[in-house]
């Protein structure tokens, strides 16, 4: 490898989605990567499918290190950069949050690409049931994080499903004001800011299917 290039690589398709929170958690940390952009041809003819251990991407690269599922990726970069808390029971802590903000991902998810014309609407109205466990674990935590008081993988992770949902429902925060708050400060660190602000985080959809 070229002493130049930066030693992580993202093996993904040509959208936010699984990836944008590892992208925003790397931006944040001052890392470089590279992006390895697969379009949907691409991936139809099958060759990259067969080579990825569970058939899906996002494919993640530390020099020869080969990683998939996008949550062991979280993790794995959490532990090399010092974002998994000061102990083991705060790294548990930090754990069941992405489990949580896992859980609502694939909610989304599945109205996003299974029921969007039909669950649309519906998925809105239940949405406030899911952001006040997160308003009260933000309110309840002085800290100004998901846990204690220092950014966590999950705080990326949290981040980005605020975001997306944001563009889903204009207005959906305002009745949380710790949500909406946490989101215009973590938005505001200099390198988020200059990561969101960015041409290649504006020109990629958030799905895959067009549906936002
Ligand atoms: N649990 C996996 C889910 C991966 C996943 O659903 N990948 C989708 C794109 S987001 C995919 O590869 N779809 C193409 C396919 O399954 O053929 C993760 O978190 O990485």
């Amino acid at each position: 490898m070229q002493a130049d290039m930066p030693a992580y690589i993202i093996t993904y398709f040509a959208v936010r989605g699984r990836c944008e929170t590892m992208r925003m958690l790397l931006a944040d940390q001052g890392q470089e990567w590279k992006e390895n952009e697969v379009t949907f041809d691409m991936w139809k003819k099958g060759d990259l499918k067969a080579t990825c251990v569970f058939g899906q991407l996002p494919k993640f690269e530390d020099g020869d290190f080969t990683l998939y599922q996008s949550n062991a990726i979280l993790r794995y970069l959490a532990r090399a950069h010092g974002l998994y808390g000061k102990d083991d029971k705060q790294a548990a802590l930090i754990d069941m949050m992405n489990d949580s903000c896992e859980d609502l991902r694939l909610k989304y998810a599945r109205m996003i690409y299974q029921d969007y014309e039909n669950g649309k609407a519906k998925y809105i109205e239940a949405l406030p049931g899911d952001l006040s466990k997160f308003e009260k674990i933000l309110s309840d935590n002085k800290g100004g994080f998901l846990v204690g008081g220092q950014i966590s993988y999950a705080d990326y992770h949290l981040l980005d499903l605020l975001l997306n949902h944001q563009v889903l429902s204009p207005g959906c925060l305002d009745s949380f004001p710790a949500l909406k708050s946490y989101v215009a400060r973590l938005s505001a660190r200099p390198k988020i800011k200059a990561f969101l602000e960015s041409d290649a985080h504006k020109s990629r959809p958030i799905n895959g299917n067009g549906k936002q």
